[in-house]
């Protein structure tokens, strides 16, 4: 189905991805038609400067209409308007925003920043508002890079089935079966949130040392994981859910399991969290996969990859070993959405964000 007036074949797109973790802004250029990628563009970072991210924390759980989500709207849209000008002959561009509350159950979501003000500030049509037709429809909105991993493993000439991790506040898992020529088919993509990742261990760095991770997993290194906490915490609710699932980034649980804990010992409890869920995932993959590519921040944590490689029977590698950015997973995946949001095709199913049909979503802002 191509909607009236679309441009056809190749196209080149910016995508962008403000992540959980509250960092910066990730933008990247892929050129697609919405189904096969034909080439990976330049990228960029953005980072948030710490007042920013104080505005963008405060607003975190926050609805449309309450206090500082204005605030919040407005940082997220100077720092991609700054990043995004950068570029030159886009064009499209796919913009995720910064989620601010994630409540599926309740069928609603929030991602902040407005597509329509940057496709008037740019001179690009924008597509934006991912998330909400998903959701409104009863699915999770949640993971949404599925449909890309799945393009990944075509492009990258995989024949076997393989897992995508990304390790960014949150991890989440996409099964892709290559095989089967269009995500959409049943059976090609089964993804949704592993539990928490790197979301948790920076709060507690920061709220503990002052500082924003803990970087190369220096201080887990030198602690001793508490089983105790990490088996109570995989018997909790989420992880016997059937997929697919989603989770918001706040878990204020997990944090109050390790308050007993030195900094070092509660650094390797939860790096030990996060193994534990990625290596529960596979109870849910129809198949055993080949290889597990890693994308997201995380991957940067060798004691956080050294305890996934331990709890998971298959190859574990960066995406970097096929030749990928594991920065930009996510924003060239909001890149290539962005064509198929155009181009009238799904951009989720059953299997990745349990919609009851495959469907689309998102908004076109064409600029003024
Ligand atoms: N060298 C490193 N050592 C340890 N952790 C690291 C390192 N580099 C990055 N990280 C972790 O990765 C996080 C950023 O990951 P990423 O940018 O993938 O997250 P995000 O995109 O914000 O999250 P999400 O995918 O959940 O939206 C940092 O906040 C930090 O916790
Ligand atoms: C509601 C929301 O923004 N979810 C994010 C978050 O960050 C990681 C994980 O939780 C994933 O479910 C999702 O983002 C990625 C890009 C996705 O939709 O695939």
């Amino acid at each position: 189905m191509l909607k009236a007036g679309v441009k056809t074949g190749m196209l080149r797109v910016l995508g962008t991805m403000s992540g959980t973790s509250l960092d910066g802004v990730d933008a990247a250029v892929l050129e697609t038609d919405g189904d096969v990628i034909r080439r990976f563009g330049p990228s960029a970072y953005r980072p948030y400067t710490d007042a920013e991210r104080a505005v963008l924390r405060t607003a975190l759980g926050r609805w449309p209409g309450d206090a500082g989500v204005e605030e919040a709207a407005e940082v997220v849209e100077t720092a991609h308007a700054e990043v995004m000008n950068g570029f030159e002959a886009i064009d499209l561009a796919g913009f995720h925003g910064q989620t601010l509350a994630h409540d599926p159950g309740a069928r609603r979501t929030h991602q902040t920043g407005s597509g329509a003000v940057l496709a008037e500030v740019l001179g690009w049509p924008v597509v934006w508002d991912f998330r909400s037709n998903d959701v409104e429809l009863g699915g999770q909105g949640a993971p949404l890079a599925p449909f890309y991993h799945h393009a990944l493993a075509r492009h990258l000439g995989l024949h076997a089935p393989v897992v995508f991790l990304n390790l960014g506040g949150v991890g989440n898992v996409t099964w892709v079966d290559p095989r089967l020529r269009t995500p959409d088919t049943p059976g090609a993509c089964l993804a949704f949130d592993t539990g928490p990742a790197c979301g948790p261990l920076n709060d507690l760095m920061q709220a503990r040392r002052g500082v924003p991770m803990d970087a190369d997993g220096a201080l887990a290194a030198s602690g001793i994981v508490d089983q105790g906490v990490v088996d109570r915490y995989l018997s909790g609710a989420y992880f016997h859910k059937i997929p697919p699932k989603s989770l918001d980034r706040l878990d204020p649980g997990l944090m109050a399991a390790v308050a007993d804990l030195g900094d070092a010992d509660a650094c390797a409890t939860l790096s030990a969290v996060v193994a534990a869920a990625v290596a529960r995932a596979a109870e849910h993959y129809p198949d055993a996969p080949a290889r597990m590519l890693v994308s997201g921040g995380g991957r940067h944590n060798p004691v956080l990859m050294a305890m996934i490689r331990a709890a998971v029977p298959c190859d574990v590698s960066p995406v970097e070993a096929l030749g990928l950015d594991g920065d930009m997973i996510e924003a060239q995946a909001f890149a290539y959405l962005a064509v198929r949001v155009l181009r009238g095709l799904p951009t989720s199913a059953p299997g990745t964000t349990g919609v009851a049909a495959a469907v689309g979503g998102g908004r076109v802002s064409q600029p003024g």
